[in-house]
């Protein structure tokens, strides 16, 4: 079961143990109604100094959350469930599986503004392979929260390891974040590359090295 999953679950206030000396009780996440919801944007609209009432405006409350239910349904989904179908007849094959360029769009903890770029993804199957199309799901899975780029590259190298227990997997996200380009520093056209890399690839830099020559050969 998913860490983040797990952490939102709603609990009953009185279930939290209320003694000091206790240890810290699970975080305690009610899920706001879809007005109150509506009602933050409204709010957040005249924050920024605009009339949430004028035509323009009057709709975008109820827009706001509908895209926050795409833009985060990360939480409603279990990463590891994606993976659970396993293709076992492929000849017995063994060698490395990269799967690169998956585009992401996700949105930093931080500052709650877009970071987008790409994953590249490798493992070294043990009892067959999962479908290409499910690497790029769990990326979603995990890039559909509030994120940072190390917390989500060590997500997605964590799922695919404890689901799949392949020889080993490698993990690179490549990503430019708009909060450094639109606001505070104001740097545009930075890439922040992060890599995760477990079993074969942890152990042996050679295999780092062909996961890495691999994604950056164009050719
Ligand atoms: N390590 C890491 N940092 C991130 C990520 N996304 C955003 N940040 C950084 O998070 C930091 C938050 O810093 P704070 O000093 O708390 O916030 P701030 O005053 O808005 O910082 P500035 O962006 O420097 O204006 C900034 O340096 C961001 O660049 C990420 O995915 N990983
Ligand atoms: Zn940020």
């Amino acid at each position: 079961m998913d860490a983040v999953l797990k952490s939102l679950s709603v609990r009953a206030p009185e279930a939290a143990d209320k003694r000091s000396d206790a240890p810290r009780p699970e975080r305690v996440t009610e899920r706001p109604t879809r007005q109150e919801a509506e009602a933050a944007v409204r709010t957040l609209l005249r924050w920024a100094g605009d009339d949430p009432e004028r035509e323009g405006l009057i709709e975008t409350p109820q827009r706001v959350v509908k895209a926050y239910e795409q833009i985060f349904g990360g939480y409603r989904q279990d990463a590891d469930a994606i993976l659970d179908r396993v293709f076992e007849e492929v000849e017995g094959y063994s060698d490395i599986v990269l799967v690169r360029d998956i585009a992401f769009h996700s949105h930093c903890e931080h500052h709650m503004v877009p970071f987008m770029g790409r994953a590249h993804i490798a493992y070294y199957p043990r009892r067959g392979v999962v479908g290409l199309s499910k690497l790029a799901r769990v990326v979603d899975a995990f890039a559909r929260r509030l994120q940072t780029q190390e917390t989500m590259t060590a997500q997605i190298a964590e799922t695919i390891d404890s689901v799949l227990h392949p020889r080993g997997v490698a993990v690179m996200l490549e990503a430019e974040h708009l909060c450094m380009a639109m606001r505070g520093v104001q740097k545009s056209g930075v890439s922040t590359i992060t890599t995760q890399f477990t079993g074969v690839f942890k152990q042996d830099p050679t295999e780092q090295v062909r996961f890495l020559t691999l994604v950056r050969d164009r050719r």
